[in-house]
């Protein structure tokens, strides 16, 4: 659900940025344990049930106005550029819903040398001149299991653009052993690599339980296995 119209003015709808006061880490996929600064970007074109980040776009439970900022490219590198960390995670809701208008802030961040990923569900191809060195997708394709429908969520051109820029990532979440045969098979019918798996579970209990209950699955299969550190580090705290 879009909501509110996009804005044509340069500036970006922001749902929160951590990272700078409070220091955090990746979280979640390749770069895990790296420290790291975050820019939720508010809006997303999908509805998954298992979301935990509805206010980004679940308007029956929160008013966009209340949840969202504007804010210019010049502010947030501002913020960003105040810190020494040099990850950047561009997430959402969906991040490349807003991509035209996040160009400019990534050629200001690479400029100064930082590195940026971007997690995004897989649905909206990247721009070509996001297919520059010190860019990576985290790309996590939502399931039927995770409350999405995969006839939205899954869209062979996109991965396809995704596979073939060589800056992708496929994270999939599980919500258990079922997913995997899920995931097997878009992997093979979309040839996607490498492949990461992530226990779901926004506490540390749930996130353990689901690794347990994957993890041989996932190293038979000759995956790669991702935790949600900050998940078990800081618990669901915000801004962590
Ligand atoms: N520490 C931390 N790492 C993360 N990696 C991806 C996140 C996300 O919400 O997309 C996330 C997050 O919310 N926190
Ligand atoms: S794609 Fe991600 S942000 Fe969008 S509804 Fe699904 S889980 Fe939430
Ligand atoms: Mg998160």
């Amino acid at each position: 659900m879009l909501g509110a119209p996009l804005l044509g003015d340069g500036t970006l709808l922001i749902a929160e940025r951590f990272g700078v006061e409070v220091p955090t880490f990746q979280g979640e996929g390749p770069s895990t344990g790296q420290p790291a600064l975050f820019i939720r970007c508010s809006r997303c074109n999908l509805t998954c049930t298992g979301c935990d980040t509805k206010q980004t776009w679940d308007w029956s439970q929160y008013q966009p106005a209340e949840v969202s900022t504007r804010e210019t490219v010049a502010e947030l590198a501002r913020w960003a550029l105040s810190s020494p960390v040099e990850l950047v995670v561009v997430t959402g809701g969906e991040p490349l819903i807003q991509q035209q208008r996040l160009l400019p802030l990534v050629r200001e961040l690479l400029a100064a040398g930082r590195r940026i990923e971007f997690e995004t569900n897989g649905t909206i191809g990247p721009d070509p001149e996001l297919l520059v060195d010190g860019v990576r997708f985290n790309v996590s394709p939502k399931l039927e299991s995770f409350g999405a429908d995969e006839s939205r969520s899954i869209v062979p051109a996109a991965l396809a653009a995704f596979a073939a820029s060589g800056r992708a990532a496929f994270k999939f979440v599980a919500t258990g052993p079922d997913d995997l045969g899920r995931i097997a098979d878009l992997v093979e019918e979309h040839r996607l690599a490498p492949v990461w798996v992530m226990p779901e579970g926004t506490t540390a209990e749930a996130v353990i339980a689901t690794t347990r209950a994957i993890a041989d699955q996932v190293a038979a299969r000759r995956w790669c296995l991702t935790t949600r550190l900050h998940t078990l580090a800081f618990e669901n705290a915000s801004g962590r």
